[in-house]
């Protein structure tokens, strides 16, 4: 089992990178606001001190000039002599008429909207003269800005008061605001003009004109006076007669006043007459004492950026709550889509894990889990099975102790498992009891719950084990006898030879082939011909050595290896001793059966070295010893090399036979034995051969048929002749019948009814006139197919005929059930007539008559033979007697001939 997976601390630490992600995002965006508000507040201050600096200059150079016409005209006034007497004769009192004379004079200046009033003041600061309606202006006029004035010899201006108290703190009777200006007469008059200016007129407009609306923006016209700086003008705000330098600020700041006490000029960022925080420009009105601040509250400048400040806040706020949000919202749509996969998968994880977990309990296969060291923790069931342990027994082995190995391939596997993931071998498994059985084993390392096992997979191959060598076993012997087959016997005979050859020593090779066995085969069933081969086979093994090796090598051949072969002597007495117990009667299914064997021999290293040779040349000899009359044995010489060539050239040359027209037919007289008349012909073929001559069938008719050249062979004959037979009827032997004989291949061809059918249509031949035989054996090989073909053939008007019939091993519960026409005696039982054992041929001619054929005898060679078969009711027959067979053309004239000489 997988270790549990901590879901929580994942989705804790997924959780964590989510929150500082936005914790970035926050920060950064928050660096990024104050970032901007910083460098917005720094471009505002400077704006803001650009535009009081302007500000600041221009109200300097208007006040200076505004001063510069007030002190002008007082002054234009004051420098008229007639004046300047007039008020010297008021001011020592020695002309009565002089104020009128001076009232007169001031009207002028008086008359100027600017001025409430004029007066002339002594030089204590007495005023004598007050050109005003209204008395009270003399109570605001302070001798003591006449005395400074004088005393500089320089105009004075007061600052503007209105309700402000004396210098004793007396309040004063109402006037409206004003501003006196004391403009020193000539040293002659004495005194001074005093001019009471309004300064609502120009001063004061002027100096609330800001360029644009503002709560805080003002002009300050003040002046320093000793340690003080006195206010020249109202302020906006707030107490307007204290001095500027009254205002105490908090410790560590500047206050306006202070700055101008300093000295100090330009922009400032000071605490005003309010302390309250101010952008002041700081400016001396030029010609004059005067300083003026051009000052607007820092709150007020930086509002807009403090709103936008707000703004933006939100803004990034209401982003950041809504990036916020949002990642909540992902944050639980993750978490609830990765709960719902974690569950399922875990779901599916402990499905599988216990699926896996019952499967591998009951697995076909052992399951082992062992430590690092290969002891065994756990076991499946099919582990206690196999090796019949408890699993506290099994427990207390280790892997290496179950498997059957040496004590170095053990160590060479924990090797492989140490340097590999997985290792994969095939040994033997140890059971309790000792026993082992095949196995595969797959081991490989596994993690569970975080510790390293090896598990190993050991799957039992018992049974693929015995089915491999089954196969095995299969391929290299023969199903039916058990002996080597062809493959095994060959491999041993190359051993065989190998060994031979490194010995100094000689290995005989015994070709044995069955004389006949087709025969009993074909007429006695598969069954019984496999029995005797079984039989045949037991009985050869057991009169061999246990080192002398047998196979089947095929059909009825069998291979038998001798090996340490002393001297030739040794190989007869082998070859007999096998011909010998062959040739033992054996009973098969009841039946009582006598085979012989024909042994060809080679020996090796003598003929040849090579296995494949060896065989053949065992195979020419045996082929020697069937020539020679069978059940003997050969040993193979050179002279039978060059007939083994001759075979194989024969085989060449029969291939191009067909195509190069060297193959042609001849005719036996078949002949009506009372009459002496031909009624029809066998026709036999012969083969012109380039070189060799003309050729009978027994020498290139089994080879044919081993080829499969008689396919095309006898398709060839067949046409050819049905076709002559036609000729000879169209001749005027109309009732000329031809017999043609079928090979075992032809017969068993499913097409060869319509083979035939077509032959006949194709040469214009009634069916009725051909006769096809076939061979006892081709019969009884498959009686039930046979009989099918042979009704087919029957059914479509065709003769047939059994030829040599009596030779094989006809079976007579067989016979009627094949539509025949007739039987033939077989040559041998023709001439036994001859030698007193007429028996079989009359069997056979009594058996024809009872079955309703028509029966003739072949190879009637004298005229008693003639005769006993005549008397016997055999009314057909063939035979040098009449004709040996001819060629077509010496055929047609022995049919002009008319007829053979009828029996006596
Ligand atoms: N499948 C085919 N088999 C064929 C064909 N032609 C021939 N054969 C088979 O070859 C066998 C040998 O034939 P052949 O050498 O032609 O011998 C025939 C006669 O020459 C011989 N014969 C006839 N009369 C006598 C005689 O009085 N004495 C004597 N010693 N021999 C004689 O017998 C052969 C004819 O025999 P059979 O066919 O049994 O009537 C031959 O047996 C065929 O099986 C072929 O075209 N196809």
């Amino acid at each position: 089992m997988a270790a549990p997976v901590d879901i929580s601390a994942s989705l804790r630490t997924f959780r964590r990178l989510l929150l500082l992600c936005f914790g970035l995002i926050s920060l950064l965006l928050g660096i990024a606001v104050a970032t901007f508000f910083v460098h917005q507040a720094r471009q505002t201050e400077q704006a803001c001190a650009t535009q009081l600096r302007l500000l600041g200059q221009l109200y300097a150079r208007q006040l200076s000039f505004w001063r510069q016409q007030q002190i002008g005209a007082a002054e234009l006034l004051s420098q008229d002599r007639r004046f300047v007497d007039l008020a010297g004769a008021l001011l020592q009192r020695q002309e009565p008429g002089a104020a009128a004379a001076l009232r007169e004079r001031l009207q002028p200046l008086f008359r100027r909207s600017e001025i409430h009033a004029l007066g002339l003041c002594d030089a204590d600061g007495q005023l004598l003269l007050l050109l005003s309606d209204n008395p009270a202006w003399t109570a605001h006029f302070d001798p003591a800005d006449a005395r400074r004035s004088l005393a500089l010899a320089q105009p004075l201006f007061s600052r503007i008061t209105q309700d402000c108290p004396d210098s004793a703190g007396q309040s004063l009777p109402p006037v409206p605001p004003h501003m006196n200006l004391i403009v020193p007469l000539p040293a002659a008059a004495g005194g001074a003009l005093v001019v009471f200016l309004d300064p609502l007129k120009v001063l004061i407009p002027l100096l609330h004109d800001w360029p644009v609306p503002s709560d805080s923006a003002e002009i300050i016209l003040v002046r320093q006076l000793q340690d003080q700086i006195l206010r020249l003008t109202p302020t906006r705000f707030g107490d307007n007669c204290a001095p500027l330098t009254k205002a105490t600020p908090p410790p560590g700041e500047l206050t306006l006043g202070r700055a101008m006490l300093d000295g100090r000029t330009g922009f400032i960022r000071a605490l005003d007459y309010r302390l309250t925080p101010v952008f002041a420009q700081i400016e001396a009105v030029p010609g004059s004492p005067w300083l003026l601040a051009a000052k607007i509250d820092r709150q007020e400048a930086l509002r807009p950026l403090r709103h936008s400040l707000w703004r933006t806040s939100l803004l990034a706020l209401a982003s950041l709550t809504g990036l916020g949000f949002i990642l909540l919202l992902w944050w639980r749509q993750q978490q609830a889509r990765y709960l719902a996969d974690f569950h399922q998968a875990e779901l599916r994880n402990r499905l599988l894990a216990s699926r896996i977990d019952d499967l591998s309990r009951h697995a076909n296969d052992i399951i082992l889990l062992c430590d690092p060291q290969g002891a065994i923790l756990d076991g499946n069931e099919r582990a206690l099975e196999s090796y019949d342990l408890s699993l506290e027994e099994l427990r207390q082995r280790s892997l290496l102790q179950l498997c059957d190995l040496e004590e170095s391939e053990a160590a060479l596997l924990w090797q492989q498992l140490s340097l590999q993931p997985a290792v994969r071998l095939d040994c033997l498994q140890r059971r309790k009891d000792g026993s082992n059985f095949p196995v595969e084993v797959s081991a490989r390392w596994i993690e569970q719950e975080g510790q390293r096992l090896l598990q190993a997979i050991i799957r039992d191959i018992s049974e693929r084990k015995e089915a491999e060598e089954r196969l095995h076993h299969q391929a290299r012997h023969d199903a039916l006898t058990g002996l080597p087959n062809r493959t095994q016997i060959s491999e041993q005979l190359r051993h065989a030879i190998l060994r031979a050859q490194r010995s100094h020593n000689q290995v005989a090779l015994l070709f044995l082939d069955l004389d006949l066995f087709k025969n009993i085969n074909d007429s006695l069933g598969h069954a019984t011909g496999d029995a005797l081969l079984r039989a045949l086979a037991r009985r050869m093994r057991s009169v061999l050595r246990e080192k002398d090796n047998i196979g089947r090598f095929g059909g009825d051949e069998f291979l038998v290896l001798i090996e340490d072969i002393q001297e030739l002597a040794d190989i007869v007495l082998v070859a007999n001793k096998l011909a010998d117990t062959v040739a033992q009667p054996l009973t098969i299914e009841g039946r009582e059966l006598c085979v012989t064997t024909s042994i060809g021999i080679s020996i090796a290293p003598d003929d040849s070295t090579s296995a494949e040779q060896l065989i053949r040349f065992a195979d020419t000899a045996m082929y020697q010893a069937k020539e020679r009359g069978r059940n003997n044995f050969q040993f193979f010489t050179s002279d039978m090399n060059l007939r083994l060539q001759q075979r194989l050239e024969l085989e060449n040359d029969l291939r191009k036979a067909l195509q190069q027209n060297q193959l042609l037919l001849h005719y036996q007289p078949q002949i009506d034995l009372r009459s002496g008349a031909i009624v029809g012909s066998e026709a036999l073929v012969r083969w012109q051969h380039p070189q060799r001559g003309l050729l009978g069938p027994d020498l290139f008719i089994p080879l044919a048929e081993q080829t499969g050249l008689i396919s095309d062979i006898g398709r060839w004959v067949l046409h050819e002749a049905c076709l002559q037979n036609r000729l000879w009827q169209q001749q005027g032997f109309a009732d000329l019948a031809v017999a043609v004989n079928l090979s075992a291949r032809q017969f068993q061809n499913l097409q060869l009814v319509e083979e035939v059918l077509a032959v006949l249509r194709d040469t214009g031949l009634a069916a009725a006139a051909l006769e096809l035989e076939l061979t006892e054996s081709l019969l009884m090989s498959d009686v039930q197919t046979a009989v099918e073909q042979m009704q087919r053939l029957s059914q479509a008007g065709i003769r047939l005929a059994i030829d040599d019939f009596g030779t094989g091993y006809s079976s007579l519960n067989h016979l009627h059930r094949f539509p025949l026409d007739r039987l033939k005696v077989d040559r041998s039982f023709v001439q036994s007539i001859a030698q007193q054992d007429s028996t079989i041929a009359r069997s056979i001619i009594v058996l024809a008559h009872e079955l309703g054929l028509e029966v003739i005898a072949e190879g009637i060679e004298t005229a008693p033979q003639r005769d006993f078969l005549l008397q016997h009711r055999c009314h057909f027959g063939q035979g040098y007697l009449f004709s040996p067979p001819v060629s077509a053309a010496d055929f047609g004239a022995l049919l002009r001939q008319a007829v053979f000489s009828p029996a006596e």
